[in-house]
């Protein structure tokens, strides 16, 4: 196999410069440099570098903080799969690694890498998945079967498998347990199924090692991430407090449109003079705000873009489309995926030179892992927010964000862009629309304080917005999902059921 030479050796630790994994003869196995040479990875990053020369020893517990982008997986990994190997091996059939992350294509990504990392090992490390979407009784056949000593695992299917007693007993003999995303991981929607994890493996005073990883690590994250970590962890970062928490190589735009009807539009004029300035190997991500709204987008941009490849990636999608659709999009060299959150962290798209967010992120964290999407691996990239009036906010609220406003006048030409659209949306089925509404009314609800709206003003935009996709009338919405929404008795909603029509 040729070996790639992918290096980082710009990127010093601080004032120290990048050293060479070779460097690392007396802390890492011969047969970990060696997969590293074949993986392309001459110098360490500065994540890599540090985890690997100051955790007191390759079995302490650790908070790390780095850069999307810039190689925490193997930083994990590394010091992991080193310690197992200095005799800390757990029995065969046993799982020594466990790797909680929150998404499916995520976990997959992490299992690829770890068996790119073990592939020169004289005997054969199994790394296996588990993660909801795939057939459990199978994946729990295999895993059984099997000899798994890593085990990559998305919360909920972990809960879901460790309720079997011999599902426990495969874990009995624990070495580190990782949190990748580890704010994430630890937030209210994962949380509940982690602690549950938790009191169904060892303890953690059986002594195993506590790993906790992500670009953004919120203060209170600290006290969360003692459930897996012992008092007097090691807690490293590669951020100076005073730095912003994006990568440094990223200018960022905004571009304000007055109305939320508008975003269709911008979008549509900022893809084509992005691609006028960059054509070769456009390869761009736009991350729309819900699953039905970012398949609405691509339905419309396949109709408005017919010269590119138009890729779509959200959870309303069979878990196999999914994981063939992020396999074709990292192979691709150029093309434009719609995606919705389910990628927005972690995962590493080679190569993609714009990320587009149209609409509101759900936090400043989810900006910072979105915008991480391009700029990997010491590579360049750029980043645009298309906001409406109302969620301009985000921008002046986050100070600490070097975004500008987009340099190339977008708004001026806004009627004829969205002319262009509107004539798009007539060959985009009316479902797509009613889905893309409820969606948007759905998402915005919750924002309401901040958007500074009211009921009443939400349903009057989201008609708006129905009546720029064509609809002549608002979408029908059920009344119990009206109910569920806290939207009951607000004017300007048409309740019924959609099957009816
Ligand atoms: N030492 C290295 N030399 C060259 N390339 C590397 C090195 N380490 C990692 N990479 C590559 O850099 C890219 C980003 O790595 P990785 O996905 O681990 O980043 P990350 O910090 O976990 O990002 P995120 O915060 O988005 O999860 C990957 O393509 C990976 O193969």
């Amino acid at each position: 196999m040729t070996e790639v030479k992918r290096s980082f050796n710009t990127m010093a630790v601080g004032d120290t410069q990048a050293q060479t994994f070779d460097s690392l003869g007396d802390t890492l196995d011969k047969s970990l440099l060696r997969a590293l040479r074949r993986m392309g990875f001459e110098y360490m990053t500065p994540v890599q570098q540090k985890v690997l020369a100051e955790l007191p020893s390759l079995s302490s517990d650790c908070l790390v903080q780095a850069k999307t982008g810039t190689g925490k997986t193997a930083a994990f990994l590394l010091p992991a799969i080193q310690n197992l190997l200095q005799g800390n091996q757990p029995p065969k059939g046993q799982v020594g690694i466990l790797v909680l992350c929150p998404t499916r294509e995520l976990a997959l990504q992490i299992a690829k890498e770890c068996d790119q990392i073990t592939a020169c090992l004289p005997s054969k490390l199994e790394c296996h998945t588990a993660f909801g979407g795939t057939a459990r009784a199978s994946n729990l056949q295999k895993f059984f079967k099997g000899t798994p000593t890593v085990l990559v695992a998305t919360p909920g299917r972990l809960d879901d498998i460790l309720s079997e007693e011999a599902v426990r007993e495969k874990f009995a003999n624990l070495r580190t347990v990782v949190l990748d995303e580890a704010d994430r991981m630890l937030d209210q929607g994962f949380a509940p199924a982690i602690h549950k994890i938790l009191k169904r493996i060892p303890p953690k005073s059986d002594g195993w090692q506590g790993m906790c990883f992500s670009a953004t690590i919120p203060a209170k994250v600290d006290d969360v991430a003692k459930c897996v970590l012992f008092p007097g962890y090691t807690s490293l970062s590669t951020i100076d407090p005073n730095e912003a928490p994006t990568v440094d190589k990223v200018p960022q735009y905004s571009i304000t449109v007055p109305h939320v009807r508008h975003t269709f539009g911008a979008l549509f004029a900022l893809i084509q003079n992005e691609y006028k300035q960059n054509p070769n190997d456009f390869k761009v991500i736009v991350f729309g705000t819900t699953a039905n709204g970012v398949g609405l987008l691509h339905d419309l941009f396949e109709e408005l873009l017919p010269e590119f490849k138009i890729f779509e990636l959200h959870s309303r999608m069979s878990q196999s489309t999914r994981t063939r659709t992020t396999e074709e999009f990292k192979n691709t060299s150029s093309g434009i995926l719609f995606a919705s959150d389910v990628v927005g962290r972690g995962m590493d798209f080679p190569n993609v030179g714009l990320v587009i967010q149209a609409g509101l992120p759900s936090s400043v964290e989810q900006y910072i892992h979105r915008v991480g999407r391009t700029a990997r691996a010491g590579k360049d990239g750029r980043a645009v927010t298309i906001l409406f009036e109302n969620e301009a906010f985000f921008v002046s609220v986050h100070k600490q964000l070097p975004i500008q406003p987009y340099p190339v006048d977008i708004i001026s030409g806004l009627k004829e862009s969205q002319a262009v659209v509107e004539n798009g949306f007539k060959s985009v089925r009316e479902e797509a629309k009613a889905k893309a509404y409820q969606a948007f009314l759905g998402y915005n609800k919750t924002y309401l304080k901040k958007l500074r709206l009211d009921a009443k003003d939400l349903v009057k935009i989201s008609n708006e917005y129905a009546a720029t996709m064509g609809c002549l009338e608002p979408p029908l919405i059920d009344k119990k999902v009206v109910g569920k929404m806290g939207l009951k008795g607000v004017p300007g909603l048409r309740i019924g059921s959609r099957k009816a029509e």
